[in-house]
């Protein structure tokens, strides 16, 4: 039932020198060429969420001068184009050809060929966009090439990757919204959504919806009745119910009652989120429409959740990459409306397709703390110590790490995923009735145990007050305990959720001198987990957006941002903080 966005396209611009008489004529199917290679990697290599190749559109002609930019400029606008890629074998002239336009993502490939200039283009234009404050990337091969090879080689290619990657998540998220439903969550300050966070740097709205519309649309029945039918069935087969771990015990007919209430509260924040034309069908066409949000937040806690069902098995399922309809894309529901968690979801999501694990980052387990209440001491990627993460609700079931490639857990964009691996991680999950010490109206709350030597991504978007948005990231494994380890500090807390031990990648100094340090920093009570080590590409798309980043365990190297950073001086962080100061939000 995924809504159908149209995903915006990637434009390309061969730019050429624009002397006729010999010069030009010599480059027109070269530089031609160059943008057409590009566009074939783009299409093999990216995709949009809903899984369809990303779409490129190329200027008409090359680009040899303010006519053919202007008439370029032109037909990106008319056709949905949201990010912005120059390539050039040659000299050109640069204020004349770049691209002016203050909010595409923005780069320029020089080929590295030394008959003609095409470097020295990249330098003058980038040059060019400093002075004129429209940050771009540069992209230039280490290696030179002969004139006319349309290879690209791998140093290029990660770069035009790795910028159209985030491109693509810049542009992806303008114009939609984020969906509130309820407001603040047990005074997490995340989940008082900053409107001017959301308009100013992603060009996002925000839409609010009260609790109360799910009791609306439960009492007069306006979700899909027959899709209900269906889920329930889907339920009864694929959702193994966990003992009721309460004192006082709900009977067979409350517990059934519980479930058919939250799976209609997956199918109202659903439409609620991305619409529903089967509602237009039954009389309820303002409804029918949804909140177009890419993201959105269920409060819960507390009032929702002292009253009725909590919306652990909605948010589960809803982050999850499949459901009653079959393998899908995941949405990306925060619990807690943690709406800044929901954005570091989000973030990784676009930037890998892959569903997320929401967590709390709840314990720092030392060494020595392990062995006291378990008599075992950690040793391996644990010996000096690990992170509990756990959250109630919205934990993908892609995170029980239950599919595979090439023999080992991983996280898959949807439309790799095979059926057996979606019942995996159903049958990796137990829905326990949910903890009426925290749940008083009950409901069911997701468990499952993520399997270790997963490579993942942690992060984190912080507002302070007086700077603006920051971005923490930490790059790690999930590890595997010894089993009566697992479970003896998982029943120390809250067994009825999902679980993910965690281990940062240290390096040995700041914030990632151990472990504890880790999460000694960490700016919030939650983390949005990703499959893969995607810290480098977070660190790209923070650039494009001017959010600083203010903790990471990146290698140096592997760091991609516009050309002006390097004028905001060498320290690589500080500078990061100073370029975005100086642009400020994209869309202010
Ligand atoms: C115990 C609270 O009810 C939980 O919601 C808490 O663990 C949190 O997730 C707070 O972020
Ligand atoms: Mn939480």
């Amino acid at each position: 039932m995924a809504q159908k966005f149209n995903y915006p396209k990637i434009g390309i611009r061969p730019i050429i020198d624009g002397r006729y008489g010999g010069v030009r004529e010599s480059l027109e199917d070269i530089t031609m060429n160059m943008a057409r290679s590009v566009a074939d990697l783009y299409a093999a290599e990216l995709k949009y969420p809903d899984g369809t190749p990303v779409q490129c559109v190329i200027a008409d002609t090359c680009i040899g001068g303010v006519k053919e930019a202007a008439d370029c400029a032109e037909k990106f606008a008319n056709n949905n184009v949201g990010v912005s890629l120059s390539v050039t074998p040659c000299w050109c002239y640069g204020t004349e050809t770049m691209d002016m336009n203050p909010h595409l993502p923005k780069a320029i490939w020089g080929f590295n060929g030394t008959e003609r200039p095409g470097a020295v283009y990249l330098a003058a234009t980038l040059a060019g966009h400093n002075q004129k404050g429209l940050p771009c990337f540069g992209i230039y091969g280490r290696d030179v090439q002969d004139m006319g090879d349309t290879t690209i080689p791998s140093d290029v290619k990660d770069k035009l990757l790795a910028f159209a990657k985030a491109g693509m998540a810049v542009s992806i998220m303008k114009g939609k919204s984020y969906l509130s439903v309820g407001f603040v969550s047990m005074g997490i300050a995340g989940s008082a959504v900053d409107p001017d966070f959301f308009q100013d740097y992603l060009g996002m709205r925000n839409e609010y919806v009260d609790s109360t519309e799910l009791l609306r649309r439960i009492d007069l029945e306006i979700y899909d009745r027959d899709e209900y039918n269906k889920a329930l069935a889907w339920v009864k087969e694929n959702c193994k119910e966990g003992e009721d771990l309460n004192t006082k015990k709900k009977s067979r007919e409350e517990l059934d009652k519980d479930w058919e209430f939250v799976i209609k509260m997956t199918l109202i924040i659903r439409d609620l989120m991305v619409g529903n034309p089967q509602l237009d069908k039954i009389g309820w066409c303002e409804e029918a429409r949804g909140h177009n949000a890419l993201v959105s937040g269920f409060q819960g806690q507390r009032q929702w959740t002292d009253y009725k069902p909590n919306g652990d098995f909605a948010e589960a399922i809803l982050n999850s990459s499949f459901d009653w309809n079959g393998i899908r894309a995941p949405f990306m529901v925060a619990t807690e409306n943690d709406s800044l968690n929901g954005v570091s979801m989000l973030f990784n999501y676009l930037l890998t397709n892959t569903a997320q694990i929401f967590a709390d980052v709840r314990t720092y387990w030392s060494p020595d703390a392990v062995a006291r209440v378990s008599g075992w001491m950690p040793e391996g990627r644990a010996q000096q110590g690990f992170i509990h993460l756990i959250n109630s609700g919205a934990a993908t079931l892609d995170g029980s790490g239950q599919q595979s490639k090439d023999g080992k857990p991983v996280m898959k964009p949807f439309w790799e995923i095979a059926e057996e691996e979606a019942k995996a991680c159903l049958d990796a999950t137990t829905w326990y009735p949910a903890n009426t010490g925290y749940f008083r109206g009950g409901g069911f709350s997701s468990k499952f145990l993520t399997k270790g030597e997963m490579p993942v991504t942690m992060c984190r978007l912080n507002l302070t007050k007086g700077l603006g948005p920051v971005m923490q990231i930490a790059e790690g494994y999930t590890i595997d305990l010894p089993g009566n380890v697992n479970e003896v500090l998982d029943r120390r807390t809250d067994y009825s959720w999902p679980t993910t031990w965690f281990v940062p990648n240290l390096t040995g100094e700041g914030a990632f001198k151990d472990v504890y340090s880790v999460m000694a920093n960490w700016g919030a009570n939650h983390g949005a987990i990703s499959y893969g080590h995607i810290g480098a590409d977070l660190i790209t798309l923070c650039a494009m957006l001017r959010i600083p980043v203010c903790m990471h365990n990146v290698a140096a190297e592997k760091l991609f941002r516009p050309a002006s950073w390097a004028s905001f001086g060498m320290d690589a962080e500080g500078s990061d903080y100073r370029a975005c100061s100086n642009y400020g939000p994209l869309y202010k």
